[in-house]
């Protein structure tokens, strides 16, 4: 067999190659989340695997997860050293790749203030860390509703029907937009766009599922997997957003299979904006414009395949064709609102419009 107990720690794992270890196995083609999930279903929820000199945990189940994020979280909250983070972190000095220090803590009560989304209206340069997470999910979004026109159908319905189109859709009608909630989890939960939580690095030795872990090893938590596994949903790989109809798990960090933002103390400050612009710029968009697929295009063909990097996008465009819905006059007002602009900065280059009406609206 290929499977090996570690000498020191007795943790699973694949057969490594001397001196390189597994860094063959995620060859920079090969999509990293999936290439992770393939050797869950081989070595179980918890493997670990040797990158050159790095030693690295794979984490693949809600109960480990939450084991890692909640209960043993204050033990697992670092974030490990990484040349990325040198590079555009500020030396480690930003937020996202600092290390859980006094200075993480002043940053991240400055970041929170600022990212509230009463705040964030007065703020114009913050969204850096949430460019392109937000983005990817509202392609991915538009991509999953193109697949599923009744899906696209029930949702202009509920536009129509609680919005209406004398008027533009505000974040106040949201509260009420209960299927399109539903829509927006189901991506989430089916295109997470970080689809590998950001790396963890264990602060003291500890015990994980009866595993002596060592100090510094460094922990990767697959939501995607989590969120694909066919042990907490049903018919996992199918785009439903029915399936929270009746089922209160959200996406906020209680609930260990559905885990976009992660959880614990490193979970991502910006969940309530980024949520937040999801939801204003599906709703505007579906609101004011008529999307369908241009002609000799079928919903099974909308290429879903998804990039190999930390942010995991749709690697080919979406392409769509639009109609107006509403008077060209309604859609104009709402370039005064500051929320709809930075969506609609955010989202330009997420459509390529076949008709000329995109440049207008
Ligand atoms: C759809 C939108 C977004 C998603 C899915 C997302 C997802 C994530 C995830 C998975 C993490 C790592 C959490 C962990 O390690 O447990 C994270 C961290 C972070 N996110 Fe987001 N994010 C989004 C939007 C935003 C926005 C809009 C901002 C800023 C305005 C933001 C700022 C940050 C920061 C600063 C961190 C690092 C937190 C820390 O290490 O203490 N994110 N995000």
């Amino acid at each position: 067999t290929n499977v090996i107990l570690r000498k020191e720690t007795g943790i699973p794992g694949p057969r490594g190659w001397p001196v390189i270890g597994h860094l063959p196995l995620l060859h920079r083609k090969k999509i990293v989340h999936q290439t992770l999930m393939n050797l869950a279903q081989k070595y179980g929820p918890l493997y670990e695997l040797r990158l050159g000199m790095l030693k690295v945990l794979v984490i693949s189940s809600p109960d480990l997860a939450k084991e890692i994020l909640k209960i043993q979280d204050a033990s697992f909250a670092d974030r490990p050293f990484t040349i990325i983070g040198e590079l555009i972190g500020y030396q480690r000095k930003d937020i996202i790749f600092s290390p859980t220090d006094d200075h993480w803590r002043f940053m991240r009560k400055l970041g929170s203030e600022f990212m509230s989304s009463k705040a964030i209206q007065k703020q114009q340069d913050l969204l850096i860390a949430g460019i392109d997470s937000t983005s990817i999910t509202i392609e991915f979004g538009m991509a999953e509703l193109m697949r599923n026109p009744d899906v696209k159908e029930k949702l202009v319905k509920e536009l129509d029907e609680l919005v209406g189109r004398e008027r533009l859709v505000e974040e106040s009608d949201l509260v009420n937009l209960k299927y399109l909630k539903m829509v927006i989890k189901e991506t989430f939960r089916l295109h997470p766009p970080v689809p590998v939580l950001l790396p963890r690095k264990s602060m003291e030795p500890a015990t994980v599922a009866g595993y002596k872990v060592p100090k510094n090893l460094q922990v990767l938590i697959n939501s995607d997997a989590i969120q694909r596994s066919p042990e907490s949903w049903d018919d996992p790989t199918s785009f439903r957003p029915e399936r929270f109809a009746n089922n209160p798990v959200d996406v906020k960090g209680q609930d260990f299979c559905l885990l976009p933002f992660g959880a614990g103390r490193r979970q991502c400050p910006g969940m309530g904006i980024g949520g937040l612009m999801v939801e204003i710029t599906l709703a505007t968009f579906l609101q004011i414009l008529e999307f369908s697929l241009p002609a000799g295009l079928k919903p099974e063909d909308v290429d879903m395949t998804a990039e190999a990097a930390m942010t995991s996008a749709l690697v080919s465009p979406l392409l769509v064709s639009v109609k107006p819905r509403l008077s060209p006059k309604l859609c104009s007002m709402r370039t005064s609102g500051r929320t709809f602009q930075r969506s609609y900065v955010l989202t330009w280059n997420i459509i390529q419009v076949e008709t000329g009406f995109g440049d207008k609206i």
